[in-house]
């Protein structure tokens, strides 16, 4: 009888926190923790400027460091918003990456999900990168074995690839035909680059906004081919995936542009993202019929049309396949919730370069 139960689809609720520090997105998903049976209602929670310089502060910092403040900011935001769906059961708490080096330090995710637990008294899945770091693997990116769930649920019958234009860029390729995302040759995943968060940094910096909105700095620009040719000198694009990066990792881009008008540097950060993808691509086993871009990235058009410029396939906002793409990854952290919860495997050689397919996160019990 235990078997069965656990075979049923249950309502789970994800929750992102994501690396442009804007705020933490929750959706709840109907799943078995292998097929998507129904997408539900979705909330969202902004930082405060306040809160949000003090996460900044957090950046680069390492569990030993005083990072009080910073986890009940944390925990706050996502306390507050995830009290708003008590239909879900489990809960999936991603955290707030403010470090991440899998081949030196670890990886590291503000936010306890034991205190998380207590104050909504529901189970919390959390830490779910830690394991596959453990194992050999990059712990990131992790939203790929949804990304398999997702394309079957589209129908998909060939090759299919998704783009998150979040703070970092990361690209997953998926063959929609394997028996399941861990068999070898279902998924290509990694990061491509940065996408959004230096480019937010710059316009932070000269101009006070928050990012560049629907690409309207940069579409006054032009891209300036030296400093982008000198960007992708970086040995980041060289390197043979799985491959992950922090959020600040290509930080020094900044400096790349520093002598530019704020319309050429938006520009060319802009181009310095996609170009990132159009590398990334050439990794890919085939090239998919589509790729389709999840992310707040997705909204600018002009690194869209740069994207479209520069490849072979259809470049589209996940919502042309039915998705949504402001809560994919919510969504991804509630359906490996519920894989956790039946001991399924999260991560993959294809998708981190961990040794075996291996089941990451811990449960915190009520
Ligand atoms: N209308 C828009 N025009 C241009 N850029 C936008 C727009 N809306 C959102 N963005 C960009 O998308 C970013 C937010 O993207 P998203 O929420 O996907 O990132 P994230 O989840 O925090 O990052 P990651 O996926 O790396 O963890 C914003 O910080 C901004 O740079
Ligand atoms: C260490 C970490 O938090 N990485 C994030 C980050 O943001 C985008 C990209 O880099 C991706 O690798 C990952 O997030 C998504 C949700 C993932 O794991 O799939």
């Amino acid at each position: 009888m235990k078997g069965k139960l656990n075979k049923a689809p249950v309502w789970a609720l994800g929750a992102m926190s994501g690396t442009s520090l804007d705020g933490v997105d929750a959706a709840l998903l109907e799943t078995d923790g292998q097929q998507i049976f129904a997408f539900g209602d979705s909330g969202y929670r902004a930082y405060t400027d306040a809160e949000r310089q003090v996460l900044r502060a957090a950046l680069g910092r390492w569990p030993g460091d005083n990072l009080s403040a910073a986890q009940q900011v944390v925990e706050t935001a996502h306390t507050e918003l995830l009290a708003r769906f008590p239909q879900a059961g489990i809960v999936g708490f991603h955290g707030q990456t403010v470090a991440h080096e899998p081949r030196g330090r670890g990886t590291h995710q503000l936010g306890d999900g034991a205190a998380l637990a207590e104050a909504l008294g529901r189970d919390v899945v959390w830490d779910f990168r830690s394991a596959d770091v453990a194992l050999g693997g990059q712990g990131a990116p992790l939203a790929p074995f949804f990304h398999f769930a997702c394309a079957r649920w589209m129908g998909a019958t060939e090759p299919v690839a998704f783009l998150n234009l979040g703070g970092v860029g990361n690209l997953t390729w998926v063959d929609p035909r394997k028996s399941g995302p861990e068999e070898a040759g279902a998924l290509l995943a990694f990061d491509t680059g940065p996408a959004n968060a230096p480019l937010n940094d710059l316009v932070a910096e000269r101009l006070g906004l928050e990012c560049d909105r629907d690409g309207a700095l940069a579409a006054r620009g032009n891209v300036v081919d030296g400093a982008l040719e000198l960007f992708l000198e970086d040995a980041y694009f060289r390197h043979i995936p799985p491959k992950s990066l922090d959020r600040d990792d290509f930080a020094l881009m900044l400096d790349l542009v520093r002598e530019l008008g704020d319309a050429d540097a938006a520009a060319t950060m802009t181009a310095m993202a996609a170009t990132a993808v159009m590398l990334g691509m050439e990794h890919c086993p085939t090239v998919p019929a589509r790729l389709l871009v999840t992310g707040g990235g997705r909204k600018n058009p002009v690194m869209m049309a740069m994207l479209q410029a520069g490849l072979d396939c259809a470049v589209e906002p996940v919502e042309a396949a039915g998705l949504d793409g402001d809560m994919l990854e919510a969504q991804a952290f509630a359906y490996l919730a519920v894989r956790v919860t039946r001991r399924l495997p999260t991560s993959a050689p294809g998708t981190t370069g961990v040794a075996a397919p291996v089941s990451g996160g811990q449960i915190a019990r009520v």
